[in-house]
């Protein structure tokens, strides 16, 4: 983590030249854009900060600016994706949680993760895949979070990642990051009316959780590791497909079985309210935005379906229109989905869930007596299968991209107060994992079921129902850009 900018730069020019010399992939990558992460300044920092590199390292790529909440999850649900080389997202953990979702939302949705990579380009408040996959990688993400993970895009290599299923009530999810109850979960819930200022948010709502401390009754259940790898070979986890030969998992459709016993599902109205909305935004136009300058004159330009011949400079920041237009291929924007184009199933039902069959018990039954089960009162419940929840929590150093393991965090009540304080001030460089009080067990599964009805549950940071929920790894289901 000690390498220089200018050894980061080299290597970064060498690469340009690398991906100049194998053309290699000719297909666009799909860009999903929130202009809403973190502060909000997703647009500007793509256009000024990320548009040169993918230009200049002659990586074409297709901009779509979200319009709304789950607009990124209907796109990659309904569109034709194999059009696309990978999917980008400019955002935070938000914007992947609806991609990877969507995704699992298609009946093929096993050939769209093992043929598009995810990548993702930290413009959000939290960024912890972004954070997380360059640890993975050795790379020096603090000093220019932006250019790593610009490279990781120009590279294009694919590295596996662990993808976890997790079941409430009234849904199944598919999670890259991590589950919450207690504690951490509340502070990313609660903190939600600070987004202004961005990753800090964090910080000035862990110390207000802090002083008015709450605890939750429940029962905490796992399956632990039969056995842990050793360092060295925890990167080296098996494949999906090596480990659903292995366990015989299958398919499976999730809507009407078992879920059926809990409440529906409720499909968003707001994509299909965009969709139907005034014309003049359906054309492209963003006039209905205020914020929406950088990219509008873009737009029009696209729509244009112009060719221009690569440019001389790098990057000229006196001239927006330019930098739009990259080398040889057309980089386009778009506003909102064209009706025209793409493949969407207008009577697809989009309540349904695809993915690996889960292998646990139903979440009404009891758990199998090989769980290790902990009832009592908790400050968290926290499980992890990346190394970094955002950029400042190292939570679970062990973790690697695919590792098959979920490192679940249990901090019982009575933990006292100073060593709760040390224990969230270690977040930021790993020493939480040792205080007294603080227990991080490998599982390959686990449930929590919270007595009561206050409180939050969250997966990547959404908020889920509070109420049982029960969730299991499947190794290397996804697959990354990496550097
Ligand atoms: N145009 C939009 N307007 C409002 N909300 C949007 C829009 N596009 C996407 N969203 C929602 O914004 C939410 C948060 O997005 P994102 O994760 O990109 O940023 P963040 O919350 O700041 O970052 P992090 O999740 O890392 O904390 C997403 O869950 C998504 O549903």
């Amino acid at each position: 983590m000690s390498r220089s900018y200018e050894t980061n730069l080299s290597r970064a020019l060498s690469t340009f030249e690398l991906v100049a010399a194998c053309p290699g992939e000719q297909r666009k990558i799909l860009v999903l854009l929130n202009p809403k992460s973190g502060p909000g300044r997703g647009r500007e920092t793509f256009q000024k900060r990320i548009h040169p590199i993918l230009s200049e390292a002659e990586r074409p790529y297709e901009v779509h600016i979200t319009k709304c909440p789950n607009y990124a999850r209907e796109f990659v649900r309904t569109r034709d994706i194999y059009q696309w080389s990978g999917l980008l997202m400019v955002g935070g953990d938000g914007i992947v949680f609806e991609v990877v979702n969507g995704l699992f939302q298609r009946p093929d949705w096993e050939k769209a993760l093992k043929e598009l990579p995810l990548g993702v380009i930290p413009c959000g408040s939290g960024n912890g895949l972004a954070k997380s996959i360059a640890y993975a990688k050795q790379e020096p993400y603090d000093y220019n979070p932006l250019l790593v993970s610009a490279l990781s895009v120009v590279k294009f290599k694919k590295a596996q990642m662990d993808l976890v299923r997790v079941e409430t009530r009234s849904q199944i999810l598919f999670s890259f990051l991590s589950v919450g109850w207690g504690l951490l979960a509340d502070i990313d819930i609660e903190s939600e009316r600070l987004r202004a200022i961005g990753g800090q948010r964090f910080t000035v709502w862990t110390i207000a959780r802090l002083i008015g401390l709450r605890t939750y009754k429940g029962k905490v259940s796992y399956l632990p590791c039969d056995k842990l790898p050793s360092v060295d070979s925890l990167g080296n986890g098996k494949t999906y497909n090596e480990y659903a030969k292995e366990t015989q998992i299958s398919h499976s459709r999730s809507c009407g079985d078992d879920l059926d016993r809990y409440s529906r599902i409720s499909e968003s109205k707001s994509f299909h309210d965009a969709l139907d909305g005034d014309p003049a935004i359906l054309d492209g136009s963003f006039d209905s935005y205020d914020d929406n300058e950088i990219i509008s004159e873009n737009i029009t330009l696209e729509t244009e379906a112009e060719r221009r011949q690569r440019l001389d400079s790098f990057y000229s920041a006196t001239s927006a229109k330019s930098t739009y237009f990259s080398t040889g291929s057309i980089s386009s924007y778009h506003s909102i989905e064209d009706p025209n184009n793409g493949d969407v199933d207008p009577e697809n039902n989009s309540e349904v869930m695809y993915g690996p069959s889960s292998r646990l018990p139903a979440l009404t039954s009891e758990v199998p007596n090989s769980w290790t089960q902990i009832e009592g009162e908790f400050i968290m419940v926290h499980a992890a299968y990346q190394s970094h929840l955002g950029q400042d929590y190292f939570f679970a150093p062990r973790a690697k991209l695919a590792d098959g393991i979920i490192w679940l965090m249990i901090v019982k009540a009575g933990i006292t107060r100073a060593n709760l304080l040390q224990f969230l001030l270690g977040l930021s460089n790993g020493t939480h994992v040792t205080r007294s009080g603080v227990d991080m067990i490998p599982v390959k599964a686990f449930r929590i079921e919270p007595e009561g009805t206050n409180g939050y549950i969250t997966v990547d940071g959404e908020k889920v129902d509070y109420g049982p929920l029960q969730a299991e790894i499947f190794p290397s289901l996804a697959s990354v850009m990496s550097p």
